[in-house]
């Protein structure tokens, strides 16, 4: 059993009169790769400066190990910071760069190099020690930055975007690596992103955000199968909303009318009944099918290919536009453009959300 290492207990933001994080509140487990996710703006870089420090809070109180830190000046709090630019000193060895925090910290240069030695192995990067971060790829001197995160042993890394500047191969290489440092050293990392493929690939758990509230907190499967709102399923992955008349709801599940007549039952997080809701299809949980067995019947009116899978854009009776994503079709099997087509929704393709 893991205990919580950082509380974050109704944190306020204030700059002047804007607030840029209102009342948020989560639990940081040992042990944890967690991750704040949401689009630009939403807060995530100022909660992770409020727990390092370089910015004070204006209300709340943010926790470790069950103390307030709000005291603690930023190098006094057992949490380090990996930015997006690296900032390595460029005159440095990438050994020097690692070992100059530890001995700044007061450590003396032999057990600084040994622990340096240690951060750079688990990095991959001891055939690099005399090496400077000039002579290094970008991906390396992140690796670089991180073990300089890592030499003190924090008990929380923090971690602002540390793979934006990478290219997306790198960038996909290095993820699964972090990952992999994460569970080797046990520390609790607190990682910051807008990437929600990043999000979900790394991640123990997720707190969703946006304009400075927390919208969900969940593990990946969590988050992308069961949407606490709307924000939610349209920020992570893609999908298709569809406004219904809701005829009841009990237990989570929701009976609702689809476009065309059909009643659908679906989950939902909603426990009063509503008139009217909103209704998350997602696109890769559709298939087409003959129109007797069809849950909804569209009109084709383009589709995409994409390698992976064809995209079918479709018209709802209703006029909307809506996407169907189908994995494993022959083009021989596409409808044509202006066609009817019949669609079936796969299990877990429907959730009821408020509207
Ligand atoms: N020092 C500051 N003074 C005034 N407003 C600020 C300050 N720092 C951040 N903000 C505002 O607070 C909000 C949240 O900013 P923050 O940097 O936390 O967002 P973010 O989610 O990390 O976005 P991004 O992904 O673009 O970095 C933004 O609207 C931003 O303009």
């Amino acid at each position: 059993m893991t205990g919580t290492v950082i509380n974050i207990d109704r944190v306020v933001k204030r700059f002047g009169t804007f607030t840029a994080l209102h009342e948020v509140s989560l639990d940081i487990a040992e042990n944890e790769f967690f991750t704040l996710l949401g689009p630009s703006g939403c807060g995530k870089t100022t909660l992770l400066r409020c727990i390092a420090g370089f910015e004070p809070v204006s209300g709340g109180q943010i926790r470790l190990h069950g103390e307030d830190i709000a005291p603690l000046p930023p190098f006094k709090r057992p949490v380090n910071t990996v930015f997006q630019h690296y900032a390595l000193f460029p005159h440095m060895t990438v050994l020097e760069n690692v070992m100059f925090g530890l001995q700044r910290l007061g450590w003396s240069v032999v057990d600084a190099e040994g622990r340096a030695k240690q951060a750079l192995e688990l990095v991959h990067l001891s055939q690099f020690l005399k090496r400077r971060p000039g002579q290094l790829s970008g991906g390396q001197q992140q690796r670089v930055a991180l073990a300089r995160a890592l030499a003190p042993e924090p008990k929380v890394l923090l971690l602002d975007e540390p793979l934006s500047a990478l290219d997306l191969k790198l960038r996909q290489a290095v993820r699964m690596e972090l990952k992999q440092i994460q569970r080797e050293t046990g520390i609790a990392f607190v990682f910051v992103t807008h990437d929600q493929e990043e999000a979900l690939t790394m991640s123990d758990r997720i707190a969703v955000m946006s304009d400075g509230h927390v919208q969900q907190i969940g593990a990946p499967r969590e988050i992308y199968e069961a949407p606490a709102n709307r924000f939610v399923a349209d920020f992570i992955g893609e999908t298709n909303l569809i406004e219904v008349p809701v005829l009841g709801i009990s237990d989570g599940m929701a009976e609702v009318s689809l476009p065309g007549g059909r009643a659908l039952r679906c989950p939902t997080p909603l426990s009063r009944a509503v008139g009217q809701g909103v209704l998350s299809l997602r696109p890769e949980r559709i298939d087409l099918c003959p129109a007797s067995e069809a849950d909804l019947t569209v009109i084709a009116t383009d589709q995409v290919y994409l390698g992976t899978d064809i995209q079918l854009k479709a018209q709802l009776a209703g006029g909307q536009e809506m996407t169907v994503r189908l994995q494993n079709a022959e083009a021989t099997r596409l409808p044509e453009r202006g066609t009817e087509v019949g669609l079936k929704l796969e299990a877990g393709a429907a959730r009821l959300l408020s509207a």
